[in-house]
């Protein structure tokens, strides 16, 4: 059952279509279809009060198998009445939803079922476990309802317990369990049933904050082992941003942006967005790629000591990063040490490697990075796929990030660190040397010496 589990990857996102949305409304309300109607026309909210409540307004979105999507949204923004139609809890007013291509939407209750059995599973906050039933028998409930052998269903039930942290708890009854715990019963439950799309409905929401972020981490880790495609509800930012791949943004009953963490952050779509998120803990959502600069002291490795000297004084900084083939990271030199080079005339570059200068990955959370900020007054190296140098991370680029602030004019670019030899000095070794290094390379010295 969880052979899925063998081929999933650390990225779980693929490109299949697990759920679709197209223009879902619901009104509550007698008069509703008038309702949408009006809407589709260009009605808003307020003007067809009087024919009833506009509780999802022109939803559409598409959830990819191995994603997870939250709906984020104040209460009374019709997250729940939303997520209630994906799997027919609630009919639409009006368009249609599909899971794993299969409508969910305008079909008899026969089909709905199987797709409710075969497709999507729902945790509620409070999950109703059936008090008199071990966590075990809660657990398969859902299967035995499905008529599933009674040693299958408590094989499966048994595996998903475990999944969930629950192991030696199978034969408590729930009153045992701590609210935590309950929960995870419930999301066992749900996982169960083998599903491939989970919607959670404020989960989590009933926790305590430290069992919530335990919760939390659980649950990307499960995604990443068993690559469900989950759509979590909740009004909880820094939740969603935690768990969101991407995050629906609702108010008053519409979608009013749909992005990563980082592009609600970083770019929200109205300034409804921007005031939602602004208590968010940046830190921890962006990352290393989403802040860095392009890094403008780089030298290639085969370029040698003349050249890099050069970069570090036309930039007044006292460092390089230095790049080899394909950009590949090598490390870093100083303009002090550059100087000695190009007096000694020696040719290559010895750059400082390794974990003598701060490096991490695109993915890092700022969080991540303060220690490493001021371990070094160089700024932090952001590298990709076989250290391949993606951008640098200023010091001033990291606060400036967190206080949601621009990090400088244009005119004047952060250099880090400031140079530590003076630029007539740079020139003038760097003529004085001409000679040894070469007829091309005096010329440039030159007429870099009348320039200064
Ligand atoms: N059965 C119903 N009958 C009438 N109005 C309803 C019904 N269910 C929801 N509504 C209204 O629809 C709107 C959206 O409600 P919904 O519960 O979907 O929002 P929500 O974002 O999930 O909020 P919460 O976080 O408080 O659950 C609200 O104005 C609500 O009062």
């Amino acid at each position: 059952m969880w052979s899925s589990q063998d081929d999933v990857t650390e990225t779980n996102v693929t490109d299949t279509v697990a759920v679709r949305a197209e223009n879902l409304f619901k009104v509550f309300g007698r008069r509703a279809q008038d309702a949408v109607k009006q809407l589709k026309d260009g009605a808003s909210r307020a003007d067809v009060a009087p024919l009833g409540t506009a509780a999802v307004i022109d939803a559409s979105f598409e959830v990819k198998k191995g994603e997870i999507f939250v709906v984020m949204g104040l209460s009374g923004s019709g997250k729940s009445t939303l997520i209630r139609m994906l799997n027919g809890l609630l009919e639409t007013t009006s368009g249609q939803v599909t899971i794993n291509g299969k409508q969910t939407t305008d079909v008899p209750m026969k089909e709905l079922r199987k797709v409710r059995r075969d497709d999507v599973s729902m945790v509620f906050q409070h999950f109703a476990l059936l008090p008199h039933r071990t966590v075990l028998d809660n657990v398969a409930y859902g299967l035995e309802i499905q008529g599933l052998p009674k040693a299958k269903r408590l094989e499966q039930a048994r595996r998903t317990i475990s999944l969930v942290g629950l192991d030696g708890w199978a034969d408590k009854f729930p009153h045992e369990l701590s609210g935590g715990m309950q929960q995870r019963v419930g999301i066992a439950r749900a996982l169960t049933a083998d599903t491939d799309v989970l919607l959670m409905d404020e989960a989590f929401s009933a926790l305590d904050p430290l069992i919530r972020r335990e919760m939390q981490e659980q649950l990307v880790e499960l995604q990443g082992q068993l690559g469900k495609t989950i759509i979590f509800i909740t009004h909880d930012l820094n939740e969603a941003m935690f768990l969101g791949d991407r995050i629906a943004v609702m108010r008053d009953g519409r979608i009013v942006q749909i992005g990563t963490p980082e592009d609600i952050l970083t770019d929200p779509a109205n300034d409804y967005v921007a005031q939602f998120v602004q208590d968010v803990d940046r830190a921890r959502v962006l990352t290393a790629s989403s802040v860095m600069e392009p890094a403008r002291s780089v030298v290639s490795a085969t370029a040698g000591p003349r050249a890099a000297l050069r970069t570090m004084r036309d930039l007044q900084t006292s460092a390089a990063f230095v790049v080899g083939r394909n950009r590949t990271l090598l490390g870093v030199v100083r303009d002090s040490a550059v100087l000695k080079q190009v007096r000694a005339n020696e040719r290559d570059l010895a750059p400082i490697k390794g974990d003598e200068f701060p490096s991490v990955t695109g993915d890092t959370a700022l969080s991540e990075l303060y220690e490493l900020a001021v371990s070094s007054d160089l700024p932090i190296a952001v590298t990709g796929e076989n250290d391949r140098l993606l951008g640098v991370i200023p010091r001033v680029t990291l606060l400036a990030a967190l206080g949601n602030v621009t990090t400088n004019t244009d005119e004047l670019p952060v250099m880090e660190p400031p140079a530590t030899v003076p630029v007539n000095i740079i020139t003038e070794t760097l003529a004085a040397t001409a000679a040894a290094a070469g007829v091309a390379d005096r010329a440039q010295a030159t007429s870099e010496g009348s320039q200064s």
